[in-house]
């Protein structure tokens, strides 16, 4: 709730101006009975023409009036509702994108996505609704009682009692299901992580023949979630049978009574007219007071989701402002140890090399072995458990996140193109990139020849996920963006393994043209990609397992031999 208050101070005007027209209208609707009971009991008693027709004129001048303010604080509610959604929305996205990766991997993406999509809709109907209903329904409610005292005191009294029945079935219901919604929330959250899994790796299911069995499991999730909501709907059907039976009773009471007392001229034939449609209006508003209220507790809950996400704090913070000190280091590992969140054992141990500035380190091991950690960790994607990691001699907690992403960009293993143009993807590397500086980019990544050949060149369109653009064309692009960056070091995670060998070739010579100072992390499981590196980093289930140059390894490392070796004695068999 906390999160809400800035924004309904924001919208001071619209949260006052809202539930005030709702009001004025309320008023005009309390009138109207009172209207139609004189024009049956003189009007129409005594064929009075011209008295029914003012009276007539009368009740079409009230639903004028009544709808009139209906849409204005309908307008004014919407404003305050859209735009408090808007807020959230971009304050969760503020806080998401603030978050470390190790929050991320923690809370999924699915749930940030329902976060900011289906539950802060549930929060802008909830405060719309709120604004117009809130302070409307027990106006009428309490009016229309209040009307009937002015009509009958016995009778009013009928009205409370009906009154207490009905809060009682309103509440009882609205406390069954408000758990019951934050569990349907829960499965809903499954549906879309699991919808998203099958969505991307369509291709994969397809390959595989899955599509019977993925379609069966979505079913089970679907009918779950299913089954869930109708056993909400189920509590809160409940509400109308009960409500109307009371309403129902009500008015036969009314009836039974207002007749006699018509009988002995207590009241008029109008009066029980009036009574009944007050009675009427008190069962609409209570109605509609129980949605409201069952509407409040789903975006409470809702609420309570997206506070959740608020309130994370990130386990990361930059408050550094290091610049490096004079120092021919680039990057330093001392005995650093690396273990996820949540993992049972480190997923890199004992860590120790310093990459020389200018120098080309490759990083080599077999799958798993920690080669995507160690890179994330020059980017501080994550925290060392154990030891330091420098950059340019400082250690990296001592620099801010802006200087770090400036100083370091990467091509990370799964190529990501985001929806808009190449250009646009280019210009993510450096906002203000000249033509010249994304041609020279695209030149070294050998992306050059893919641009050319699209019509729109630069300002071809990339579609979501670059869906419209080949594996190695994805990766070529990729690698042109983190050159558009012309960062200090470079990091290059397996990113050329779509790559046939003679681009890779290509790719290799012309990144020696990069400025000498730029320090290039190369991770490949390919000992071809490395081989021709400064510095070969040899891992094996998160250990080092060697390091040195290429004929160094051969000579000493057991690990890098068997590695080369196996590709090496692959080459040769294929070509035989
Ligand atoms: N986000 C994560 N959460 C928990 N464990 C992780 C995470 N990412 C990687 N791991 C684990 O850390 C270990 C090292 O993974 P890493 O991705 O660094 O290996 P890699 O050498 O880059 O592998 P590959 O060549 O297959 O990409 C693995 O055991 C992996 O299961």
């Amino acid at each position: 709730m906390k999160y809400l208050i800035p924004y309904l101070k924001k919208y001071k005007k619209e949260r006052i101006l809202a539930p005030l027209f709702k009001m004025l209208e309320a008023c005009f609707d309390l009138i109207v009975p009172l209207i139609v009971a004189d024009l049956i009991d003189v009007g129409i008693a005594g064929r009075d023409t011209h008295y029914i027709l003012t009276h007539f004129g009368l009740l079409l001048m009230m639903a004028l009036l009544g709808l009139t303010c209906s849409f204005t604080a309908q307008y004014f509610a919407a404003r305050a509702a859209t735009g408090t959604s808007a807020g959230l929305r971009h304050e969760l996205l503020d806080k998401i994108q603030s978050l470390s990766l190790t929050e991320f991997d923690q809370t999924g993406a699915a749930t940030l996505i329902t976060r900011m999509t289906s539950d802060v809709n549930q929060v802008q109907n909830g405060l719309n609704m709120t604004l117009r209903l809130f302070m409307r329904s027990p106006f009428i409610v309490f009016g229309a009682m209040i009307m009937a005292f002015t009509i009958n005191a016995k009778i009013a009294l009928l009205f409370v009692a009906a009154i207490i029945v009905l809060f009682i079935i309103v509440f009882g219901v609205m406390k069954l299901t408000a758990p019951l919604y934050r569990h349907t929330q829960q499965k809903l959250d499954k549906i879309t992580e699991a919808t998203r899994e099958d969505l991307t790796g369509v291709r994969v299911i397809r390959a595989f023949g899955r599509e019977e069995t993925q379609i069966k499991n979505f079913a089970e999730r679907n009918s779950k979630l299913l089954h869930a909501q109708i056993y909400v709907g189920d509590m809160s059907a409940i509400m109308n049978p009960l409500t109307y039976v009371t309403i129902n009773a009500v008015i036969i009471a009314v009836l039974w009574f207002g007749s006699g007392m018509v009988e002995s001229g207590v009241l008029f034939s109008g009066d029980i007219i009036a009574l009944i449609n007050y009675i009427n209006q008190i069962l609409v508003e209570l109605v509609k007071l129980a949605n409201l209220i069952v509407i409040i507790s789903k975006s409470l809950a809702s609420m309570g989701r997206v506070g959740q996400v608020l309130d994370m704090e990130s386990s990361m913070t930059f408050e550094g402002n290091a610049k490096g000190t004079e120092t021919t280091e680039a990057v330093r590992f001392e005995h650093v140890d690396m273990r996820y969140a949540g993992a049972g054992a480190d997923s890199l141990t004992d860590i120790t090399f310093t990459a020389k500035k200018g120098q080309t380190i490759g990083i080599i091991g077999g799958t798993g072995s920690g080669k995507s950690s160690l890179v994330q960790l020059i980017l501080r994607f994550y925290d060392a458990a154990k030891g330091t990691v420098y950059l340019n001699g400082e250690p990296i907690q001592n620099w801010s996140q802006e200087a770090l992403r400036e100083k370091i960009a990467i091509v990370p293993q799964k190529a990501q193109l985001f929806t808009g143009t190449i250009r646009s993807n280019l210009l993510m590397g450096k906002a203000d990139a000249t033509e010249d500086e994304m041609w020279r980019a695209l030149e070294i990544a050998q992306a050059a020849e893919v641009v050319r050949g699209k019509a729109g060149g630069l300002d071809e369109p990339v579609e979501q996920g670059g869906a419209n653009f080949s594996g190695g064309q994805k990766q070529r692009l990729t690698i042109a963006r983190a050159l558009v960056a012309q960062a200090d070091i470079l990091i290059l995670d397996d990113s050329s393994s779509a790559l046939d060998y003679a681009t890779e070739a290509a790719l290799r010579k012309a990144l020696k043209t990069l400025p000498e100072e730029t320090t290039v992390f190369i991770v490949s499981q390919r000992a071809g990609t490395i081989a021709h590196a400064d510095q070969i980093l040899v891992l094996d289930d998160g250990q080092m397992a060697g390091i040195g140059t290429h004929e160094e390894l051969l000579a000493s490392c057991q690990v890098y031999r068997e590695i080369y070796e196996s590709q090496f004695e692959k080459k040769t068999e294929a070509r035989s």
